[in-house]
């Protein structure tokens, strides 16, 4: 994606894949910092940080992290281990334990050289082909939204989405807004609207992608979303996805579910965005998805940015405030219009016919 004039993507490699750079998004919209990453630890702790963040970028920065940890294990003793490590940085998005058992399938039976070298080529092939389904989605998403903006003349098509499932939380063109990019290039008019998403406000993630490529957004409160439907002002909800079970149960950031229970009230269209890395089909229902449960000092703090520009972090509750802070939610099939993804937008129930054979 472009930003200010300069194409960028969140996550790339340098020094033959001895670095990993990407953009700490714990330091947007404040502020637009590249780390770089020279240890497989140093990666799963920025996985671990939410500084690379996103389902399908975590499966890409896991398989980056494999990569690094292949090439200082010559004696490779130690990969199951790391791997294991690696894979248990964030248990919710299928994406990581996907991108690691690719990795670790791809890496069987190989040393030295010829090990560290096919690690950093899976690797990269997984980044590209995560940049090709995303704009597949795009292209998918953009013939749905154009059919509802024909629907609607004379006015932008009002999208309402939830937490960041942008570019930045891929490693190119995002799933959720990979469409509203799509419709930008082909001259549909959208709008959109964007759930902040405490606590960790990704939604100011999306508020910041889409200003950046001069869309027309507005950042709402993450309870003003059934507002907004109940009074028409929403057209279509389109969210991302962080594990897709073989049913069409989506898990998405927490408060997903209360979006997809407005949407179903107020008669919008409910729609999930993902590639198919992200569909679990060893999963038969959404009961079944590993929910993190992130630390209640995110929700007893929130970070913001000083007068002088510095990002900072405020307490907002009483360190004894007891706190429970779930990471995401199950929207049940039955609340999902359709599933839009690199193969086309499918009803939930039609995934299994999908399934890898
Ligand atoms: C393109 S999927 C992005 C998905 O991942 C986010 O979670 P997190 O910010 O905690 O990594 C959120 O659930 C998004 O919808």
């Amino acid at each position: 994606m472009l930003v200010e004039g300069k194409p960028m993507r969140t996550i790339w490699t340098e020094d033959e894949g001895d670095s990993v750079l990407y953009i700490d998004q714990t330091l947007l919209p404040y502020e637009l910092r590249i780390r770089t990453a020279r240890s497989w630890e140093r990666l799963v702790q920025a996985i671990e940080r939410m500084e690379v963040r996103g389902a399908p970028l975590i499966g890409v920065a896991g398989a980056w992290a494999a990569a690094l940890a292949v090439a200082d294990d010559p004696g490779g003793n130690e990969l199951r281990r790391r791997l294991e490590v690696i894979a248990s940085a964030r248990p919710t998005a299928v994406n990581l334990q996907w991108a690691v058992k690719r990795m670790s399938a791809r890496l069987s039976g190989l040393e030295g050289r010829e090990r560290i070298r096919c690690a950093r080529s899976e690797a990269a092939r997984m980044a590209e082909e995560d940049v090709a389904a995303n704009r597949s989605i795009g292209r998918y998403a953009a013939r749905l939204l154009r059919a509802l903006s024909e629907a609607r003349p004379g006015r932008p098509l009002q999208i309402l989405t939830h937490c960041n499932a942008g570019w930045l939380a891929t490693v190119d063109y995002g799933t959720a807004l990979s469409g509203v990019y799509q419709c930008s290039a082909d001259g549909i008019p959208v709008h959109v609207w964007a759930d902040e998403t405490r606590p960790r406000l990704q939604g100011l993630l999306t508020e910041w992608e889409l200003r950046m490529a001069g869309l027309p957004v507005t950042l709402v409160a993450d309870n003003a979303g059934g507002y907004l439907m109940q009074r028409g002002l929403v057209d279509v909800v389109i969210v991302g996805a962080d594990r897709i079970a073989a049913n069409g149960d989506a898990a998405n950031k927490i408060g997903t579910y209360l979006k997809a229970l407005a949407a179903r009230e107020s008669g919008v269209p409910f729609y999930v965005a993902a590639p198919f890395s992200t569909i679990d089909f060893s999963l038969s229902r959404g009961s079944g998805i590993p929910i993190e449960k992130r630390s209640g000092g995110e929700l007893r703090e929130i970070r913001g940015v000083r007068p002088d520009g510095s990002v900072s972090t405020l307490r907002i509750a009483p360190q004894q405030t007891d706190a429970f802070n779930p990471g995401f939610d199950v929207t049940p099939a039955e609340l999902i219009t359709g599933i839009i993804t690199e193969k086309g937008v499918l009803r939930p129930s039609e995934l299994l016919e999908w399934r890898p054979q």
